[in-house]
């Protein structure tokens, strides 16, 4: 097996992101001196998965393992809540830590609650999904969902390391490690078309677990979120007309109405892929780019088997979508690209326009 690549993440609190096979041997090199309880909060049916980490953990440190539900149920005030109590019960202090091991839902969640318990405590990420490794568990956003919608409560918290097992997606089914493509095609468009040429290349090797090329766009991905968080770790805004971090949540306004408007039915990754299809056709209508490149997002998602059309209630979407945290007063904005990699901010779109766009995905223009 290959040698582990790391990742350096700079800034205020710099941290490192370690990608490899069987890395559960590093983690108390991740924790760092002074940690005497772990909690493990853990996707609760990943209990075997879990295993080596939960090993090493026990090994060096007092551990209180927590299996959390399945996917986006965990991503709720009332787990959060359960967390708290447990760590109150077992007497957590400012010097003990939290682990997280799971997909998104799980390291969103459980980077809550290490965010929150005495305000702030370590954390580190074990991602257990393609879109959790290149997405999720980097960069320090953390939160949970409010009947409102997506990720309306949360925080900021950096991890004080992610160990990207590769070996821990073995068992991963396809749908989501497309989910994952779903967010790294993204990276693609914003900022690394290397990587959309890698997936039109060879698709199926893109969405098979062991592969190199699999690998290799983990890690260009993991590259691309790591140059933005570091330039904007809190969303303030770029420079020279670059979007800053908010760049990340390309194709995400739709996507995030669209999870919502399903009951989170359809998974995240799926949700951005016709959530960047739309901001395509957006700027596409908008004069900004030409049919080719608002064309390649369609055949792109579609190669890796990613919907690319959506046809619920346009009405309800919009009024999700205007509670999106990009948004200023009543004013939505959006992510659009002006040319491949050449992201920027269109604040105020028609929304004629809007409903244009979006007609087009759901095959009514
Ligand atoms: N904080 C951020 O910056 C950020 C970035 C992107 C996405 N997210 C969030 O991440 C979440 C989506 O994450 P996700 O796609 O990982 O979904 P998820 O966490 O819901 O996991 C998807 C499914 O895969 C299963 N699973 C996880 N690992 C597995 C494994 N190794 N083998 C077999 N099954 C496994 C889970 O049990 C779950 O059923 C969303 O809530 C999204 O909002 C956050
Ligand atoms: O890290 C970011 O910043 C992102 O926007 C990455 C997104 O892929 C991710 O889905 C994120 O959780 C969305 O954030 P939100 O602020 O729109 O809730
Ligand atoms: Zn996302």
């Amino acid at each position: 097996m290959s040698e582990p690549t790391t990742l350096h993440v700079g800034g205020a609190s710099p941290y490192d992101v370690v990608i490899g096979h069987g890395l559960a041997d590093r983690l108390p090199g991740l924790l760092g001196e002074g940690v005497e309880r772990v909690a493990l909060l853990f996707a609760g049916d990943l209990n075997e998965l879990a295993r080596p980490v939960l090993d090493a953990l026990v090994a060096e440190y007092d551990v209180l393992a927590l299996g959390l539900p399945d996917g986006e149920n965990a991503k709720t005030s009332s787990v959060a809540n359960d967390c708290w109590e447990a760590l109150g019960e077992a007497g957590f202090t400012r010097s003990d830590a939290v682990v997280t091991f799971g997909g998104g839902a799980t390291t969103d969640l459980g980077g809550f609650v290490a965010a929150s318990w005495l305000r702030g405590v370590k954390v580190v990420h074990v991602p257990t999904t393609v879109l959790a490794m290149v997405d999720a568990a980097v960069g320090g956003k953390t939160g949970i969902n409010t009947g409102a919608g997506k990720n309306l409560v949360g925080a900021f918290h950096e991890p004080s390391g992610v160990l990207c097992d590769l070996a821990l997606l073995d068992g991963l089914p396809v749908e989501e490690v497309r989910a994952g493509l779903g967010e790294i095609i993204k990276c693609g468009f914003i900022a690394d078309p290397a990587i959309l040429t890698l997936v039109e290349n060879d698709p199926a090797a893109a969405q098979e677990t062991g592969s190199a090329v699999l690998r290799e766009l983990v890690t260009r991905a993991i590259q691309v979120k790591i140059d933005v968080v570091v330039d904007d770790l809190k969303e303030t805004g770029g420079r020279d007309g670059h979007p800053g971090r908010e760049v990340l949540n390309y194709g995400h306004t739709l996507a995030h109405a669209i999870e919502r408007a399903t009951d989170y039915r359809i998974r995240h990754g799926e949700a951005v892929a016709i959530g960047c299809v739309f901001v395509a056709e957006v700027a596409r209508r908008s004069g900004l780019i030409a049919d080719e490149l608002a064309d390649r997002h369609a055949r792109l998602f579609g190669a890796v088997g990613l919907p690319v059309g959506f046809d619920g209630d346009w009405d309800e979407l919009l009024e999700t979508m205007k509670v999106d945290k990009k948004s200023r007063g009543s004013q939505l904005r959006l992510v659009v690209l002006h040319d491949l990699a050449d992201p920027r901010i269109l604040a105020g779109p028609a929304e004629d326009l809007l409903r244009a766009s979006y007609a087009a995905l759901s095959g009514g223009a």
